[in-house]
């Protein structure tokens, strides 16, 4: 091995020490739980997928694809994304369960980064998909399961911002013309760079009153109120719709009673390519991008041939320790310091304690070089050390 990467990592790969992995064991753990009690049904998937298939669907950038070859000569990719690996499964090994279908998984993701210093390469997401169910009320569940499933965590202050694919595609085609011309402002809007798209429409050959109309569409974020201001702004049928469906979702949420965790972004565009309808993306006050996001797919499925509506959700586990603070408990560790002729006297003294739900290191002695340094690492020593007194407490 070249002495020079002996102690680097690839690109945007991470090592986990224990504090966050307990972190993350905790979160996921609620998450997963809450999921479970909602009849969602975890699954797994192959970390390897075929590039044609999976690659190509999951909707990443192919810059960000982890791939590599076969023996057969077939290109595999590192899973980008869990949507599609599901769809895949639900149109062959699940092809007849009846629809619809709930499944919630836990997963390492693998997107490469093109600098360091950035967002991580491989990540854990978990999340929920609800396939085969297109009415408003599967919307709501998605949104409420997201919701109840951080609220279990522990995280407190967030709030998730819910939009239409649908509504933006439509008021953007209204007003300029064409699919070409409204997916620049698209991108502009997808990189939430206002000021880019505030700019763009100025050069845009357009009459004042169609200029105005979208840079009435950044100012679509807010409550309930903001449907009617966007109503007199599209015109299409399309664009119309969209918006009725977001009021009957604000109404089933409000149902929920979790319409307080929500505001109408309308100028939402996410990083998916696959979604159709409603999306939606969760911000807490302390991470300044989102940690999680979904969205409605209901193209997605015919693609592996079991046509589907279908919406769901991931969350990024890395984020939300990083939201909520590395937050497992911390728990007591007991060291049973032993030397030699008090061996088994020691190994029972473990057995017992890790008998009613202690953590014990069972250590011989003559294996420390710096017995001190070592304490400091335990919150409790019991020295088994020295003669054996038969019968009587260990030495302290
Ligand atoms: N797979 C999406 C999240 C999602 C799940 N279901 C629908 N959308 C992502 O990685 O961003």
């Amino acid at each position: 091995m070249s002495k020079l990467f002996m102690f680097e990592k690839p690109l945007g790969m991470r090592d986990t020490l224990p504090e966050l992995y307990e972190t993350k064991k905790r979160l996921r753990t609620e998450m997963a739980d809450e999921m479970k009690q909602w009849g969602y049904q975890m699954v797994e998937t192959p970390t390897v997928e075929y590039y044609d298939t999976i690659g190509a669907s999951s909707a990443i950038l192919d810059q960000q694809l982890f791939k590599l070859m076969d023996s057969q000569g077939y290109t595999l990719v590192l899973r980008p994304d869990m949507t599609a690996p599901i769809a895949r499964l639900v149109s062959s090994s699940l092809k007849d369960a009846a629809y619809p279908i709930r499944l919630s998984y836990h997963s390492n993701l693998f997107r490469a980064q093109q600098h360091d210093g950035g967002r991580p390469a491989e990540f854990e997401q978990v999340g929920a998909e609800l396939i085969g169910d297109g009415t408003v009320s599967a919307d709501a569940e998605t949104i409420a399961l997201m919701i109840e499933s951080l609220k279990r965590t522990g995280l407190e202050q967030f709030k998730l911002a819910i939009g239409h694919v649908g509504f933006v595609d439509a008021l953007l085609v209204d007003i300029v013309g064409n699919k070409e011309r409204a997916e620049a402002l698209r991108r502009y809007l997808y990189e939430k760079n206002y000021v880019g798209f505030r700019s763009h429409v100025k050069g845009l050959k357009l009459s004042s009153i169609d200029k105005k109309r979208l840079e009435g569409l950044l100012k679509l974020r807010g409550g309930r109120d903001l449907f009617n201001d966007a109503e007199k702004l599209v015109e299409s049928e399309q664009g119309q719709a969209a918006l009725r469906e977001l009021r009957e979702l604000w109404a089933v949420l409000e149902d929920y009673g979790l319409s307080s965790f929500i505001t109408i972004d309308l100028n939402l565009v996410l990083h998916m390519s696959y979604y159709t309808g409603t999306v939606f993306e969760v911000y807490s006050q302390e991470l300044g991008v989102p940690l999680g996001s979904g969205g409605r797919y209901d193209e997605l499925l015919q693609q592996f041939k079991r046509p589907a509506q279908a919406i769901g959700f991931g969350v990024r586990l890395d984020l939300l320790a990083e939201a909520i603070g590395q937050s497992a408990p911390i728990e007591k560790r007991t060291c049973v310091m032993f030397s030699r002729e008090r061996r088994a006297e020691a190994i029972q003294n473990a057995r017992d304690l890790r008998a009613e739900g202690e953590i014990v290191i069972l250590q011989d002695l003559a294996g420390v070089t710096n017995v001190d340094q070592m304490s400091e690492e335990y919150d409790e020593i019991i020295y088994v050390i020295g003669k054996s007194k038969q019968g009587g407490p260990a030495d302290e």
